[in-house]
């Protein structure tokens, strides 16, 4: 492909990329998988040529642009070599027109001004688009950092988790043995440090209440030296089917895979009411804290998601608070950094629930209310709010 035919495909993805965020389909990265499956001329360069252009104008969009041409022009505007390949050239784009529009630089959509969290100044939320660092887990199952470190010689320590390795950008860590074998497990840092604030100790019951496809269940069974009871939840079934081959491959056999109806969670889940020593809620969120790696999921939050999504999160607060035992430990973390998903959620939460704020076993991050806030300019992690409470004796 010539430099001119990248652009316009560029243009034509951010397209199926913009109806995509407006009608809740595919995310940006399973649409420019699908685009390069069908069009087989376009080698490995003009792939990765392609899909840079697709997330500079993604991440330069706070909100969707009125086209994928009209995102380009925008990025093209801070890029004269780019500006140039508007030359109408044969499958490249047609030039400029006199007058036409190009997108606005954003960071964030208007509505969200005055959200984040007050710790967060404008730099802090530029730093949301920053480059994310490749991180891994060290399975403690299968070895330690040394050894993870003497498979991995590439690989750094991480700077804030004792558990953590840093790999250079654009390894593929899923070719390694050490992945392959479970000794090291793709997370961002600020995952492993929530984890780890959970304090999951062998022989326990721990609940992980919304459990994805396992990102944490995993990091919680090696804390719990994959011995005591690990119950993953999630109401949505795709997600928890993808856990069982990542848990084979870890060597975690301790976890019990619960499928929650929404809204009927309570009956699901009637066994183990009071019983919890640890309750772990990753609520679903804005996911504002992981614009690095999903920049487009800025063009699908709406104000009125948002709403849906604290009233949710509140729900499985107190859901996750009938579920601890007596003296028992609820953990609840947000991969965002909205304040009314952080420190508001949960000061609104001690203000009405019987369990107690903690301080955190955690230095990393700053105080938030109650709780912590992570972020990539602080920490150079993935943007969290995390606290914890205990239940009286
Ligand atoms: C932030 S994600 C969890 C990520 C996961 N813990 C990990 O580490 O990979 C939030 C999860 O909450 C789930 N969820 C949404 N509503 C829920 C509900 N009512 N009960 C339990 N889980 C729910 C979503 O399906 C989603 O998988």
């Amino acid at each position: 492909m010539t430099p001119a035919a990248r652009v316009q495909a560029a243009i034509e993805l951010l397209d199926e990329i913009i109806v995509a965020a407006r009608t809740a389909g595919p995310a940006a990265d399973t649409l420019i998988g699908r685009w390069f499956k069908t069009r087989r001329y376009a080698g490995s360069k003009d792939r990765r040529a392609v899909r840079e252009l697709v997330y500079r104008a993604i991440r330069r969009s706070g909100t969707p642009p009125a086209s994928g041409r009209a995102a380009m022009l925008g990025l093209a505007g801070d890029d004269p070599d780019l500006a140039a390949l508007f030359d109408g050239s044969a499958h490249g784009p047609s030039p400029r027109q006199e007058g036409e529009a190009a997108s606005p630089a954003a960071v964030a959509p208007q509505w969200l001004d005055g959200r984040f969290d007050p710790l967060l100044d404008g730099d802090a939320i530029a730093a949301l688009l920053a480059r994310a660092p490749l991180d891994l887990r060290v399975n403690r199952l299968k070895g330690d950092r040394e050894q993870a470190g003497a498979a991995l010689p590439d690989a750094q320590p991480a700077p804030l988790s004792p558990i953590g390795l840093r790999l250079p950008e654009g390894w593929r860590v899923e070719e390694s043995d050490a992945w392959a074998t479970g000794l090291v497990e793709v997370q961002d840092e600020g995952s492993q440090l929530l984890s780890l604030a959970c304090e999951a100790a062998p022989g326990q019951l721990v609940l992980d209440l919304c459990a994805g496809a396992g990102g944490k269940t995993l990091a919680l069974a090696a804390e719990m030296a994959n011995q005591g009871r690990l119950i993953a939840c999630d109401t949505d079934r795709a997600r928890l089917s993808r856990m069982p081959p990542r848990l084979a491959r870890a060597g975690v056999t301790i976890v019990e895979p619960r499928l929650l109806d929404g809204g009927r969670e309570r009956e699901a889940l009637a066994d183990l009411r009071g019983s919890a020593d640890v309750v772990l809620v990753d609520a679903p969120c804005s996911g504002t804290g992981t614009w690095r790696r999903n920049p487009e999921t800025r063009w699908r939050l709406t104000p009125e998601r948002l709403a849906r999504l604290v009233t949710l999160q509140a729900h499985l607060m107190d859901l996750a608070a009938e579920l601890v035992r007596p003296g028992g430990t609820l953990v609840y973390a947000v991969c965002s950094l909205l304040a009314e998903e952080g420190r508001g959620q949960a000061e609104q939460f001690s203000a009405r629930s019987w369990l107690v704020p903690e301080t955190l076993p955690m230095t990393a991050g700053q105080v938030a209310g109650s709780g912590r806030i992570l972020g990539p300019a602080h920490d150079g992690t993935d943007g969290f709010f995390v606290a914890r409470w205990r239940a009286p004796c």
